[in-house]
């Protein structure tokens, strides 16, 4: 476990949200804090994008309260709280079609653009040199991902895998505090969730407040701080990867057996 003691810089308390009889979520705490990785497992259905939805904005929650460095963002809606520093990715990819890679990063960074259509029209020597500088972050972020050498593509033409690093790179673009990640190793095969764990770090060592939901418990006990078992959309566990291992609670929900969940498979494992 990381020895960093930062406060949370989003903290969740008491997310309820139910779908008719379904409660989906029901009373969880979460926090997310600057320079680590916090993840969110359980099995399918245990509740892990709704609770997604309820921090982000997009699905607001029946119940609890959610601040971001210590100001409530509970009712705001989503391009409000991704303005205040929390940007989320999605399970499916979302890019531009008709934008090259780039575009679609330079897309991303809108929250930091000034200009709106006088700046666009007549361009000034600021406004081009700030330009200048936008295309250079955002060629630093496709670098951070893995994904500079396919800057002129197009999204159709890049495979699934770097799809979600492109996702990923969108999110990054925005310079966000918090950065949610919702499932970004589905589909990726194994040279590219070794990858996306690079890129993991990387984003972590850069300071940002990580909230990972993934399926891929090998991934998420390998770069997480601190890891929130969901069950039935309640809390199960929270605690250190390697506790989260061990526990037997967790291996009965997750995989029906109480044999702790088995060690990450290094080269050659099953
Ligand atoms: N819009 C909705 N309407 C009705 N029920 C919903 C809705 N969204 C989610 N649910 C239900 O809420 C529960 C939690 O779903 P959720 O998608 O949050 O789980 P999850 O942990 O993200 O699952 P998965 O790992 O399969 O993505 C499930 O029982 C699901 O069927």
């Amino acid at each position: 476990m990381s020895a960093t003691t930062s406060a949370p810089l989003l903290q969740a308390r008491g997310i309820s949200k139910s779908f008719g009889a379904v409660k989906a979520v029901d009373d969880v705490d979460i926090t997310a804090s600057p320079g680590r990785i916090s993840a969110v497992i359980g099995p399918n259905g245990a509740g892990k994008t709704t609770l997604f939805n309820a921090l982000s904005g997009f699905s607001a929650a029946d119940a609890g309260t959610v601040t971001l460095d210590g100001r409530d963002i509970t009712s705001l809606p989503p391009h409000r709280i991704a303005r205040l520093g929390l940007v989320r990715t999605f399970q499916t990819a979302r890019p531009l079609r008709t934008a090259t890679v780039l575009e679609n990063v330079l897309a991303g960074t809108y929250l930091h653009g000034r200009g709106g259509i006088g700046a666009a029209l007549f361009p000034t020597p600021r406004v081009r040199r700030a330009e200048a500088a936008l295309v250079e972050r955002s060629r630093a972020t496709l670098a951070a991902v893995g994904l500079l050498a396919e800057q002129d593509r197009y999204p159709d033409e890049l495979a699934a895998g770097q799809l979600r690093l492109l996702e990923i790179a969108r999110g990054l673009a925005a310079e966000p505090r918090v950065l949610l990640l919702d499932e970004p190793a589905a589909g990726l095969n194994k040279v590219e969730t070794s990858r996306l764990e690079e890129s993991l770090l990387e984003i972590r060592a850069s300071g940002t407040a990580v909230l990972l939901v993934e399926h891929d418990v090998d991934l998420v006990l390998r770069v997480s701080d601190h890891v929130t078992v969901l069950d039935f959309g309640r809390l199960l566990r929270s605690g250190a990867p390697e506790d989260i291992r061990r526990d037997p609670a967790v291996a009965a929900a997750y995989f029906g057996t109480e044999d702790p969940v088995p060690a990450p498979s290094d080269e050659g494992g099953a």
